[in-house]
């Protein structure tokens, strides 16, 4: 799915936003999943994926989507962003992204999916791959905040700033054209947001411009629905060198019966940068509270997986081919 990079997606630096890069992976990565579906489907959660460049006005942004394999009811889509200078024809990797979305019945319960058979080694590949992918998903839902892991060091103490000090609160109302035809809000729209109020609350934590370098991962929990409000809040939650690990809380609220819940959580990662365009150290990350020592070891964990997962990438990408949706 080709789309033109136009002046409203861009950041106050000129290139693509990362929300824009997510919002483009949600909506291409829901076509291929409802056609194997053939019926609804709501995005779950969004992996871990590395943003390798951001480009200008003008280029071509192309996500090339597959699925890599299918649950009871859940389907896992590979995306390949890449974009294409359409005066030269270079073509640049963007980031990879893997989205699982699950089939929705009449019922609104999740609904059985037909099941996919892999027909070459490639996709025998992609569906092995898939499912070590899924039992990590698995394994990080089961797990317990405050679990120690191997590496767990204590935080930092000594002079710097505490999260609080980058807290980001921002409302947004949906109106319909933020939503599907249901009435639920589309999770491009919800993406696109997270990393605007993320984004804010790095740039106040480090008093630098910032771009984003990956995100660590992204659970939709509730819907959203029209007429509410969702509130995304974004706070610092460590820091090292000139990387910021921020945490996104989406609260949903409806004003006319006071209900609240929690309908999304994602975590970024996000880098200063000096007046030259070069990385430029973060102030120290001080965590006071109990909250926001729990919140600073689980993004160290967070860290520590997605290093040990890069080498696994790189040791099973040796000698594959790279082609959509790898
Ligand atoms: C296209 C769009 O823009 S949609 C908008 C944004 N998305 C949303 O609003 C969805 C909000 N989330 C929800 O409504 C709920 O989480 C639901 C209905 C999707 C799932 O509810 P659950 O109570 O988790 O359902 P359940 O436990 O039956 O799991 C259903 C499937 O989802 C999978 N799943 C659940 N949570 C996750 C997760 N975080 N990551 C990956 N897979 C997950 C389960 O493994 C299961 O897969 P399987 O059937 O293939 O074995």
């Amino acid at each position: 799915m080709p789309v033109r990079v136009l002046p409203q997606d861009l950041g106050a630096d000129g290139r693509v936003t990362p929300g824009t890069v997510l919002r483009g992976v949600d909506l291409a990565a829901a076509m291929p999943a409802m056609r194997h579906a053939r019926g609804r489907v709501v995005t779950v959660s969004l992996d871990r994926m590395d943003f390798f460049c951001f480009p200008p006005v003008g280029r071509a942004l192309l996500f090339k989507c597959r699925v890599n394999q299918a649950g009871r009811s859940s389907m896992e889509v590979g995306v390949r962003v890449e974009a294409e200078d359409l005066a030269t024809g270079e073509v640049r990797h963007t980031a990879t992204a893997y989205a699982t979305f699950v089939a929705m019945g009449p019922d609104g319960k999740p609904a059985a999916v037909p099941q996919l058979l892999p027909e070459t080694p490639d996709e025998e590949r992609r569906v092995r791959e898939a499912l070590e992918r899924r039992a990590l998903r698995k394994a990080e839902r089961g797990r317990t905040a405050g679990e120690p892991f191997p590496g767990d060091i204590a935080p930092p103490t000594g002079p710097g700033r505490s999260p609080e000090a980058s807290r980001t609160d921002m409302p947004v109302r949906m109106m319909p054209w933020h939503a599907n035809p249901a009435g639920n809000v589309h999770g491009g729209v919800i993406l696109l947001n997270m990393d605007q109020a993320a984004a804010m609350a790095a740039m106040r934590h480090a008093g630098l411009a910032v771009e984003a370098v990956s995100v660590q991962g992204v659970s939709f929990l509730a819907p959203g629905r029209v007429d509410e409000v969702l509130t995304f809040r974004a706070c610092v939650e460590r820091a090292r060198g000139p990387l910021m690990d921020v945490g996104v809380e989406v609260m949903a609220e409806n004003l006319v019966t006071g209900e609240s819940r929690r309908a999304a959580e994602a975590w970024m990662v996000y880098r200063g940068l000096d007046a030259h365009g070069a990385p430029g150290d973060a102030p120290a990350l001080i965590p006071g509270s109990a909250q926001e020592l729990e919140r600073w070891r689980e993004a160290r964990r967070r860290g520590e997986a997605r290093d040990a997962e890069r080498a696994r990438e790189r040791d099973s990408q040796a000698g594959a081919p790279a082609s959509p949706g790898d």
